[in-house]
């Protein structure tokens, strides 16, 4: 018989690949996971025990499950929300272990190792692989889940159209986007008798996603869809153009380049659309649930304003409203877990953290923590911030809505103002108050939203001095609908559409962590 060396040497890689990945696979899978965690151990930390494979996975969604049937009574969403952190704090302390699959995570909610790590400027620390793995068809390599210099190069050039200088011009298209939304509910108002049932979920998306699509890649509609290619044009520039420029002056290929375009787009338009929109959500259920807060900011409102829209200056005054949108943003921040990973070895105070290992701060329990807010720190009390987010807690560096630090949010000044134009043309407008048909029942999916939505009863008053001499907003041109097809440029449109077909999807298959 003939020895065959083709075979042979096919059987012989074949082995090799076959035992390569065996041992990568065991090392990922059980060595390193379990260095790590002696690691940690060794210095004090505890947690649960995990399993192969699952790690906390199963007990977590046991204890998810065990309360999500019942609505919820209070704003304490932390013991809702997750109630398996309650838990293991109280067994092992602010700074405790657990493990998502084969992911090695360190709850660090001790108040000086926060301040280190949200703070830290290190490239060696930044977002977690794992986020890039999973949400890399959506967010491609755009400045949410991006590292190191990619990440730096992609914040110096978008961080500067985010400045307030540069939000104050797009506070006209702010409430273009508002009074076209206003004018919706008056004409259904109307027609249902003088108060209407409305289920606001949808038309605050559309808001934000028009304001985002808008204020951020559309400035430059009126110079037509040219802006794509005369980069040197003297003209305003918006952010969709710092992205094209920024592109165009590093050194990459054209595939690069568009992917660079493409991605910053989805990116720019996923954290700030749903942020915002759950946002004014839960600002107009909370000011339902508590009507002599919906009093106190429309008397506000309407003192500054006099029946004209909202500007710059006047939104800068209004103190009540800011304080009732601070206490919003504490109860139900939109981004619950500020996470991050060490790319390599670390420590932050008396705490080593070994490469590899994530980090989280959890927000929502910091927002809530008695020892910080005092006893009362589950009830909407907006009056803690009168002083200020100084003035408001024992320790103002565990309020971290928008996070802290060098990943702070970049729209974060476009947002307030978003908030404060949107609350101030309704309050102005409007009174309402909670439908008989509302649950409330928040969920964590890639942001705390109402799980069945919020039902809100609306009447049409007229609160200021304008709208007693006219039914009408005094609004110019502003009050026509512009169809997002048209303002939308098309790298930002293509952008926008994987985005929301992407997050369809997500919403459709999460229920976890
Ligand atoms: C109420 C609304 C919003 C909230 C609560 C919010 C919250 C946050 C938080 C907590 C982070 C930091 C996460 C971390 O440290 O890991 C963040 C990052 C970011 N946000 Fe927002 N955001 C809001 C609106 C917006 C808007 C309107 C935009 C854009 C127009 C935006 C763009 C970004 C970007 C680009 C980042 C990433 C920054 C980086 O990694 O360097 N956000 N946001």
């Amino acid at each position: 018989m003939e020895f065959n060396y083709g075979k042979a040497i096919l059987t012989l890689v074949w082995l090799g690949v076959f035992v390569h990945l065996f041992v990568r696979l065991f090392h990922d899978l059980v060595l390193n996971p379990k260095r790590l965690r002696a690691i940690l151990r060794k210095q004090g930390i505890n947690g649960p025990p995990s399993t192969f494979l699952l790690g906390n996975i199963r007990e977590i969604r046991r204890a998810q499950s065990s309360t999500t049937g019942e609505p919820v009574e209070t704003h304490n969403l932390a013991a809702f929300l997750f109630p398996f952190f309650d838990e293991w704090r109280n067994q092992f302390g602010q700074v405790f272990m657990f493990v998502l699959g084969n992911i090695q995570i360190l709850h660090v909610n001790e108040p000086e190792a926060v301040r280190e790590i949200t703070t830290c400027t290190s490239l060696d620390l930044g977002k977690p692989t794992y986020q890039y793995k999973e949400r890399g068809a959506l967010l491609g390599q755009g400045i949410l889940t991006s590292n190191g210099s990619v990440w730096a190069h992609q914040r110096k050039i978008l961080a500067p159209e985010l400045y307030m200088d540069k939000v104050k011009g797009m506070m006209g298209l702010i409430s273009e986007s508002a009074v076209t939304l206003l004018e919706s509910w008056k004409s259904r108002i109307a027609k249902e008798g003088g108060v209407a049932s409305i289920k606001i979920d949808q038309d605050m998306r559309s808001f934000s996603g028009d304001v985002i699509s808008r204020a951020c890649f559309g400035s430059n509609f009126t110079q037509g869809q040219a802006i794509f290619f005369k980069m040197d044009a003297a003209y305003e520039k918006d952010l969709l153009q710092m992205v094209l420029e920024g592109a165009k002056n590093s050194d990459l290929s054209q595939e690069e380049t568009d992917r660079f375009i493409v991605d910053n787009c989805k990116n720019i338009y996923l954290a700030g659309y749903e942020t915002t929109a759950v946002s004014t959500i839960w600002c107009l259920m909370l000011l339902a649930m508590n009507p002599d807060w919906q009093e106190r900011v429309r008397e506000e409102v309407v003192d500054i304003c006099g029946g004209h829209n909202p500007n710059y200056d006047m939104i800068r005054k209004m103190k009540q409203m800011t304080m009732v949108i601070n206490e919003m943003l504490r109860l139900y921040p939109p981004v619950t877990v500020v996470s991050r990973e060490a790319f390599k070895d670390m420590r932050f105070g008396n705490i080593f953290v070994p490469k590899g290992v994530n980090i989280w701060t959890n927000v929502l329990s910091l927002h809530t923590d008695p020892e910080i807010w005092g006893p009362d720190s589950y009830k909407f009390n907006p009056d803690r911030f009168s002083k200020g987010i100084t003035g408001a807690c024992r320790l103002p560096h565990l309020y971290m809505p928008f996070g802290v630090g060098p990943r702070i949010c970049l729209g974060q000044n476009l947002a307030m103002v978003e908030l404060k134009m949107l609350l101030a043309l309704i309050l102005s407008k409007f009174s309402f108050t909670l439908s008989p048909n509302y649950v409330h029942k928040p969920a964590l999916r890639l942001v705390i939203e109402p799980e069945y939505g919020v039902d809100l009863l609306y009447k049409r008053d007229c609160f200021d001095y304008a709208c007693a001499k006219s039914p009408r907003l005094p609004s110019g041109p502003s009050a026509v609908s512009v169809p997002q097809a048209i303002v939308t440029p098309p790298f930002a449109a293509v952008a926008i559409n994987v985005v929301e077909k992407g997050r369809r999807e997500e919403r459709e298959s999460y229920g976890r962590v």
